[in-house]
């Protein structure tokens, strides 16, 4: 039997719906075994963050060996990383290693705006990290950051990802869920659209925003996530849930995205079948109904999806 395996260095989330918690949740789900280098441990639940203990950058960094020396990696993914010594150690592991499949998810600042990585490490990130990365995967706050322009339409977002790519990373996926439904004027002029999983995950009755009247409509009902792989743009779109549970969505996202790498899945479906996965997950959320705050999608709900069962 051929195990695929599968490492997040990354934050612990003690709420269960994010970081760690969330990026072994999903290793499992997708069948790969799951493995963790824990930089920081954060006091958080869906109401919010309370507390961040990092761990020192020597103890990531042992981590990552004892994985690496021991059980091996097939692909690997980046969460929070918290400051830029954290973010040299973890980099300078990989290259040693000479690990390719590697998801950086630049975590940056929590839903309830929270700081999960200190601003002065931005710099170490983009001289660091992101050229080893095969993809990297920022929120629109985040490519904003990394790319030091605001993001107000899809071209935006376009001239964010070039930017972004400049760095060295293969390719860059700029995450949509952010999107504003008044910005991103362009949305849609570029590049092809997508299967539409969440059409078939909707059995689980989240209800979704309706489309706003006018020319508008149909955009403030869809979310897009935009590929770039240094030569063309892919856009890849599902229906936008109305939830406030989408606590862990980013981190899902890429775990999904590094378990299909682990698996040897093409970049590009890898990406797709994150989609899919982050979609199902979302849908179910509303039914989880878990905490009083973001509470965090349903990482069950892709292999119901597939298994053809409703809860
Ligand atoms: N309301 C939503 N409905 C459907 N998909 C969403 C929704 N919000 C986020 N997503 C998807 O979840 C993933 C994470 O997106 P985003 O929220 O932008 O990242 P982050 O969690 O890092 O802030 C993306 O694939 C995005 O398309
Ligand atoms: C430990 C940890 N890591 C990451 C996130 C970001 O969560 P999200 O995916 O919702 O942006 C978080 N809230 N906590």
């Amino acid at each position: 039997m051929t195990v695929f395996r599968a490492l997040t260095i990354a934050g612990s989330d003690s709420g269960g719906g994010a970081g760690i918690q969330a990026d072994l949740k999903t290793f499992q789900e997708l069948g790969v075994f799951g493995m963790s280098a824990i930089t920081a441990v954060t006091v958080q639940n869906t109401r919010g963050v309370r507390g961040v203990y990092p761990m020192t950058p020597s103890a990531v960094g042992e981590q990552i060996d004892a994985v690496g020396e021991d059980l091996g990696v097939d692909a690997l993914k980046t969460g929070m990383l918290f400051d830029a010594a954290i973010i040299r150690e973890t980099a300078e592991r990989i290259a040693a290693f000479g690990w390719s499949r590697v998801v950086v998810d630049p975590v940056m600042i929590a839903k309830g705006g929270a700081e999960l990585l200190r601003a002065d490490a931005i710099e170490a990130m983009k001289r660091h990290l992101l050229p080893l990365a095969y993809v990297v995967t920022p929120n629109i706050p985040e490519a904003e950051a990394l790319s030091g322009m605001t993001i107000a339409s899809m071209a935006d977002r376009r001239e964010a990802a070039r930017r972004i790519a400049a760095y060295g990373a293969k390719i860059v996926v700029i995450k949509g869920g952010h999107a504003g439904e008044d910005s991103e004027a362009g949305l849609g002029a570029g590049g092809a659209r997508r299967g539409e999983p969440g059409e078939r995950a909707g059995a689980g009755g989240a209800r979704r925003e309706e489309p706003e009247a006018g020319a508008g409509a149909g955009r403030a009902s869809r979310v897009v996530d935009l590929l770039y792989d240094g030569r063309d743009f892919e856009e890849l779109s599902g229906p936008r849930i109305a939830t406030r549970h989408t606590h862990g969505t980013g981190c899902t996202f890429s775990a999904a995205i590094t378990a299909q790498l682990a698996l040897g899945e093409d970049v590009r479906d890898a990406v797709r079948t994150a989609r899919d996965f982050i979609q199902a997950a979302i849908e179910g959320a509303p039914a989880l109904n878990l905490g009083g705050g973001h509470g965090p999608t349903d990482h069950w709900a892709y292999a119901r999806l597939r298994a053809g069962s409703t809860r």
